[in-house]
């Protein structure tokens, strides 16, 4: 055996037990924070030819923001603005969308309480198990990738078979209901604008029960002490049909249009749009489920929630 053999090997034992003792812990990436690291764990670093590939060139490209109000009058218009949003980036942004900015600051809020609740508190909602539906926990994914994101999350199913209230936590239950009954009517209206696009009748698409299962995950990126050398969100596309995700006015939400990695810029009171695997999937690849990727910050914490419509829960 090598010497450069045993280091794999040294390493790579290392590297499960700081898995484990970061799993362990319950604490998430805000408990590493809380606890005061100025360093970045190893889990944590993306391999250097990842790093290194990293295309940082900036770009031009905006991403497209529709205004919902004209569904009101020519609707055809916002049917075809959609249609070229999801032809080309396979995401845009949503301005007068109908859910109440109240409703989005408060979601904001609860999402973030929770995430700051105290660690004892919290640490009753950790679980990987697969069935429930309050899941809190950092990196669902933790033993199967490459390296752990700067993120930690609570998933919250409401649809087909929703949760029960009372499995949330106080701080948060009556936003993330109310939430998910605002964003059922809005998930409504674009499924309707998106069956348009394809040149189907409006009901098309929900009456295939693409809107039946919905799970909302929300997000907290604490600050990164070395953003640089990891991310908040690997680069991913979303599995399910479509995903509105509501984020902060943090930034760092990125999509890889054209092999460049354009920024999703905050937008006051506005909701993000992507289609998802399964609608490229089901439109035969006319509408494109686009790479995504949220880079870490310094600045932070950054709060979003992911609203996702998808086939299973
Ligand atoms: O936090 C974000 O802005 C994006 C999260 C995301 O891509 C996801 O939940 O699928
Ligand atoms: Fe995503």
């Amino acid at each position: 055996m090598s010497v450069a053999d045993t280091g794999g090997v040294s390493t790579s034992y290392n590297r499960l037990q700081q898995l484990k003792s970061f799993d362990e812990s319950k604490a998430g990436v805000k408990g590493l924070v809380d606890s005061g690291i100025t360093k970045l764990p190893q889990i944590f670093i993306r391999p250097p030819e990842e790093l290194a590939a990293d295309n940082q060139t900036p770009s031009q490209f905006t991403i497209p923001v529709i205004d919902l109000k004209g569904v009101s009058g020519d609707r055809s218009k916002v049917v075809a603005a959609v249609r070229e949003a999801a032809e080309t980036v396979g995401l845009f942004q949503v301005v007068n969308h109908g859910v109440p900015l109240k409703v989005l600051e408060e979601t904001l809020t609860a999402a973030r309480q929770f995430h700051e609740l105290p660690q004892e508190v919290k640490g009753e909602y950790y679980t990987r198990d697969k069935m429930k539906k309050v899941k809190y926990g950092s990196n669902f994914d933790l033993y199967r990738t490459r390296y752990a994101n700067w993120r930690d999350t609570l998933l919250c199913v409401m649809g087909p078979d929703p949760l029960h209230p009372q499995e949330l936590h106080l701080v948060c239950r009556d936003a993330i209901m109310e939430y998910s009954r605002q964003i059922k009517v809005l998930g409504s209206l674009l499924f309707g604008l998106l069956s348009e696009a394809l040149g189907l009748n409006p009901e098309y698409l929900e009456s295939i029960d693409c809107a039946k299962g919905h799970s909302i995950l929300c997000h907290y990126y604490p600050p990164c002490p070395q953003p640089e050398l990891t991310l908040g969100t690997t680069k991913h596309s979303d599995p399910g049909f479509l995903t509105i995700l509501l984020q902060d006015h943090i930034g760092g939400l990125q999509v890889l249009w054209q092999n460049q990695w354009i920024n999703v810029p905050p937008v006051h009171a506005a909701l993000v749009v992507n289609i998802g695997d399964m609608l490229q999937l089901i439109s035969n690849e006319n509408f494109k489920s686009v790479e995504h990727r949220v880079v870490a910050n310094h600045r932070g914490p950054r709060v979003s929630v992911a609203s996702c419509m998808l086939l299973h829960s």
